[in-house]
């Protein structure tokens, strides 16, 4: 079934009981059980609900997992995951991450025992050379979050199974329309439902899928014993935004695309980072390891005491965090998105305090276009 199918039909996209061809919001805690110790399907909600397992089921589907979990938040589902380490365990962490994040590692974790080391993966070399005796995982995006950094995630996942490691891929950029990290050789992916996936900027949700039985199991285990889930009606909205995930992102990256191009050739613009620029790193590996670019773009300002200004005049592009949504957002990472990263390991991993993000929306190309240039006028050279 091809995936713009399955993001219809895919996991379960009806009601069994009433036939309704969009699965019910199951507004309910609890359940009537048959007898003493014998309950129906379900027993309580944070340990499974019928709105959420079928969205549990269609991330499962979609990337080729055994299991998919849905979780509150993409960070409550990163906790769960990172929670599978015992204290002492060591794991790679890319170096443009998502600030929550590095947030999570560096000041959740690490009081746990977790050790970490921050290298770029897009350099496979980086990663080998970190491998310790306690490492247990190496934790990816990509593209990477804010600097769409490009990681060989079969390479990746090659390295990690020679020293018994787990890959972890954050795939909230890039979405199982164009990435499908499992297929890749990668253990668990991990996902920020609340950008793409939902689509629509109206939820927060965190999905989790995984192809090993072993891992889905403990990653169940941990969903119910820490209850970091999401809820019936959150499941719902997030289900609805998946179904129209394959003409979003076709019109999000061919908008992105146009808009990345006009950056380039912009006098203003210092330098941008877009995968689909044949000047971009990661340009040859995104063509074979990815069906399309996306749609982020960051770029740099020549004067970069203009951030301010020029984020401030635009009108279409909204400053806000978070992305993904049909509408298209501004952002400064170093203020903003990344500003839980120290100035000084941001720097390291090349975001500049002038780096504009930005999370190109469905509109009509040319209102974005002149929405961009009239700002860029504003801010001159
Ligand atoms: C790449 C990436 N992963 C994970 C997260 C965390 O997701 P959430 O905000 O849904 O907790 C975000 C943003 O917040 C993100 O950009
Ligand atoms: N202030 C928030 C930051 C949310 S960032 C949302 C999203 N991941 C993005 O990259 O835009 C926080 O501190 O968590």
């Amino acid at each position: 079934m091809h995936i713009n199918t399955k993001f219809i039909h895919g996991g379960i996209s009806e009601d069994k009981t009433t036939g309704a061809v969009s699965v019910p919001i199951y507004q309910t805690s609890t359940y009537r059980q048959n007898g003493l110790g014998q309950p129906k399907e379900y027993e309580y909600s944070r340990s499974g609900n019928p709105t959420r397992h079928a969205l549990e089921e269609l991330i499962a589907d979609l990337e080729g997992g055994v299991q998919g979990f849905a979780f509150g938040s993409g960070l409550a589902g990163i906790h769960t995951v990172l929670s599978l380490f015992e204290p002492g365990s060591h794991i790679i962490l890319g170096d443009d991450v998502y600030g929550g994040t590095f947030r999570i590692v560096d000041k959740v974790f690490v009081k746990n025992g977790l050790e970490y080391t921050i290298v770029d993966t897009s350099n496979l070399a980086n990663i080998e050379e970190n491998i310790q005796e306690n490492t247990k995982a190496i934790y990816v995006e990509s593209p990477s979050n804010p600097l769409l950094k490009i990681t060989d995630i079969q390479a990746v996942a090659e390295l990690a199974k020679k020293h018994n490691l787990l890959t972890l891929v954050d795939n909230t950029f890039a979405t199982p329309y164009l990435q499908r990290p499992l297929e890749l050789g990668a253990d668990i992916v991990l996902h920020s439902g609340t950008k793409y996936l939902g689509g629509h900027s109206d939820v927060v949700s965190g999905l989790v899928t995984t192809n090993n039985q072993e891992l889905a199991s403990e990653i169940g285990f941990l969903q119910n014993a820490v209850g970091g889930i999401l809820g019936p009606q959150d499941s719902w909205l997030t289900q609805r935004g998946i179904k129209t995930l394959g003409i979003r992102m076709e019109a999000h990256q061919k908008n992105a695309q146009a808009v990345a191009e006009y950056l380039e050739n912009h006098e203003a613009v210092e330098k941008v980072f877009y995968p689909g620029l044949a000047s971009h790193e990661g340009h040859e590996l995104a063509k074979k390891q990815m069906s399309g670019f996306g749609g982020m773009v960051s770029f740099e300002l020549k004067n970069e005491a203009k951030t301010a200004e020029f984020v401030e005049a635009l009108k279409i592009f909204t400053l806000a965090e978070s992305l993904g949504g049909v509408e298209s957002l501004v952002e400064v990472p170093s203020i903003m998105t990344h500003a839980s990263i120290p100035k000084d390991k941001r720097e390291a991993a090349g975001i500049k305090d002038g780096l504009v993000r930005l999370s190109v929306g469905i509109e009509y190309v040319d209102d974005l276009l002149a929405d961009v240039k009239q700002a860029l006028e504003k801010v001159g050279k």
